[in-house]
């Protein structure tokens, strides 16, 4: 896999041919060379060997040195040619030979770099089909590189909905067609163990050394990182123990509903529950068993009036609920419900059958006097302080 432009082959084949022509011309020079060295001692040496010998025989003898000295002097001056060229020759093999060995040692380097990567690393060739599966890429997902190398069906296996599968298709398509990018992009794939994965993509499009095209993908499991942001995200926002907003949570939705219905002239209210001599169950039976307790108010809570508003711990054995668009008669009758399943619940049961648990709820609603949430809270408050004093269990409205 490399990073050549299209066109790359049709460039290398000219170079070849010109280096082909460039060799064909020297040959035909060092020939031509020697032929015109040849012509010129023979025509030259005839003549001096013809003016120096008048005698046949000493002709014959001396034009039989001069075909000796010939043969050694074009001797000399082919090895000499020879081996410049053979030498040159040898040189250039042993350094493409040296260059071979350095890229198959890069070859390994970079396949066992790509397979033991510890992120999912896998290339596609022009038609999406698989052609590198690394390691990781096995790990993560459950398949085997035999599975899945020169074939498009993972596709079918990782995303099993036709429509997901089909835009993340169109996505591949733009990689390899348009030469678009992508960063960071974010999938759920279904593994071979049936398992869904959250992954983060980088992928991008290259050409091989043969100007085909393909894409690289590197992706990354980011299944725990996102369910721990999630965890993070829930715990920022709920009570820990009992499940339900928490203060702080409360105030920024219940103030927000609150600006909502002052504007569009809705009714809105509040209901505040208190649970009824909690400290004595904390002291009879234990922590444990009053946090049991809180949490089973909660649920009740949840149940009732979940759906209506939005329920929240306050603080201590202190939880709310605001009612947007809800009157206080139909508010009063939900803080019933509340109050009668709660004691209906026996949440003592447990550790006392006589014991009864109850909870004291004071109801109130906006009027327009009230400019924020914390007036209303605060006429819910003391509309279950009422209830308090007037003997507890029970939900008590404005004075
Ligand atoms: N188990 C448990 N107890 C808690 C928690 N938060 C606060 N409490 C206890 O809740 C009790 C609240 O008591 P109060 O509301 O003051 O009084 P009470 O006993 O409920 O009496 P009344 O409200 O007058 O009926 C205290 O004893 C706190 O320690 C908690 O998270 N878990």
């Amino acid at each position: 896999m490399g990073n050549g432009a299209p066109g790359s082959v049709s460039t290398a084949a000219r170079g070849g041919a010109a280096l082909l022509r460039l060799a064909a011309n020297k040959a035909l020079l060092v020939a031509l060379v020697y032929l015109l060295l040849g012509m010129v001692w023979i025509l030259w040496s005839d003549r001096v060997v013809e003016a120096l010998f008048e005698d046949a025989v000493q002709l014959t003898r001396a034009q039989t040195w001069k075909g000796w000295l010939y043969v050694a002097a074009t001797a000399v001056l082919l090895y000499a040619v020879l081996y410049r060229l053979l030498r040159d020759e040898a040189t250039h093999r042993l350094r493409q030979q040296r260059q071979r060995e350095d890229l198959d040692l890069l070859n390994q380097f970079r396949e066992s770099i790509i397979d033991n990567a510890n992120i999912w690393l896998n290339v596609l060739d022009a038609q999406a089909r698989i052609t590198v599966w690394n390691k990781a890429a096995e790990q993560i997902s459950g398949y085997r590189r035999e599975e899945v190398i020169g074939g498009d069906a993972v596709w079918e296996w990782l995303y099993p909905d036709p429509d997901y599968r089909a835009d993340i298709a169109r996505r591949v398509r733009a990689i390899l067609d348009e030469g678009a990018e992508v960063e960071g992009f974010e999938t759920h794939i279904r593994c071979k163990d049936g398992q869904v994965k959250t992954m983060a993509w980088n992928q991008r499009r290259f050409f091989d050394e043969r100007g085909q095209v393909g894409s690289i993908a590197i992706g990354q499991d980011i299944t725990e990182r996102k369910r721990l942001q999630e965890e993070l995200e829930r715990m920022a926002v709920h009570d820990p123990l009992t499940g339900l907003y928490n203060r702080r949570e409360f105030e920024l939705l219940a103030a927000r509903r609150f600006a909502d219905c002052v504007e569009a002239g809705h009714p809105y209210s509040l209901l505040w529950v208190d649970i009824d001599e909690f400290k004595a169950v904390n002291d009879r039976f234990g922590h444990q068993v009053g946090d049991e307790v809180l949490c089973g108010v909660a649920g009740v809570l949840q149940a009732v009036v979940g759906g209506q508003g939005i329920a929240a711990r306050y603080g201590g054995d202190e939880l709310v609920v605001a009612l947007p668009a809800v009157a206080l008669p139909e508010a009063r009758a939900l803080g019933e419900i509340v109050r009668q399943r709660v004691q209906a619940a026996r949440l003592l049961a447990d550790c006392d059958a006589d014991a009864a648990l109850t909870v004291s709820i004071g109801a109130a609603q906006r009027d327009a006097a009230m400019h924020d949430l914390m007036a209303l809270a605060s006429a819910a408050d003391a509309a279950m302080y009422r209830a308090k004093a007037g003997g507890r269990n029970r939900v008590c409205g404005p004075a």
